[in-house]
């Protein structure tokens, strides 16, 4: 199934999340909202975890051997404050670790523009074809027109509001504003 074209939703900018992405009209559940390829793919045969990351040796030799149009599309994505090469704070923000053991891992370019919502306030997921070499994006319920589209970096954690934000804060750099963080009502 082709994604819609146009594609129904626009990337724009957002109080405190920087970039995301937006609705643009209504979309139903399991509409295919994009196909993209990987800017940068790296293979890890041990594979990788939150502390055991790939090394920055690697991920500056793969950016360094692309091609000036993808090193663009890498270079406009955002990059977490904390890292001081930007390649690398790049990685941070943006990788996706594509399988269960950390052995592929990738940066992508629209996909990288979606914010994170912790879990019950995403609207999106992915699937990494591996077979294609494509990451396809699929709404996971009902989006409305003016609704940001969001995925899950971490569904995993399933803890209060403030150890979860102190979780993603170390893992991904950022204070999370998502609806389920902002929910007053929500377990702190
Ligand atoms: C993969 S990028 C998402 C797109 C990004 N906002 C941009 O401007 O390109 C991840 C970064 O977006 C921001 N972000 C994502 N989800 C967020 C959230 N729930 N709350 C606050 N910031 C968020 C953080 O700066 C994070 O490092």
């Amino acid at each position: 199934m082709p994604a819609l074209r146009p594609p129904p939703f626009e990337i724009r900018p957002l109080p405190s999340k920087g970039l995301g992405v937006i609705a643009t009209a209504f979309i139903p559940t399991n509409t295919l909202l994009l196909v993209s390829s990987p800017l940068l793919l790296l293979f890890s045969p041990t594979g990788t975890t939150h502390t055991n990351p790939l090394s920055a040796a690697r991920i500056l030799t793969a950016y360094a051997s692309l091609p000036p149009h993808l090193r663009a599309a890498y270079d406009a994505l955002s990059a977490a404050p904390t890292e001081e090469n930007r390649v690398l704070g790049v990685w941070k923000s943006n990788n996706f670790c594509l399988d269960d053991q950390g052995t592929v891992n990738a940066v992508f370019d629209l996909p990288s523009r979606l914010n994170h919502s912790c879990l019950g306030g995403e609207n999106a997921r992915w699937e990494w074809d591996a077979g294609v070499g494509v990451m396809r994006f699929w709404a996971e319920r009902d989006i409305q027109e003016g609704e940001e589209i969001t995925h899950c970096y971490h569904p995993d954690w399933r803890m209060g509001t403030k150890n979860r934000r102190i979780a993603l804060q170390e893992e991904y750099d950022f204070f999370c504003e998502c609806v389920v963080c902002l929910d007053p009502s929500e377990d702190p």
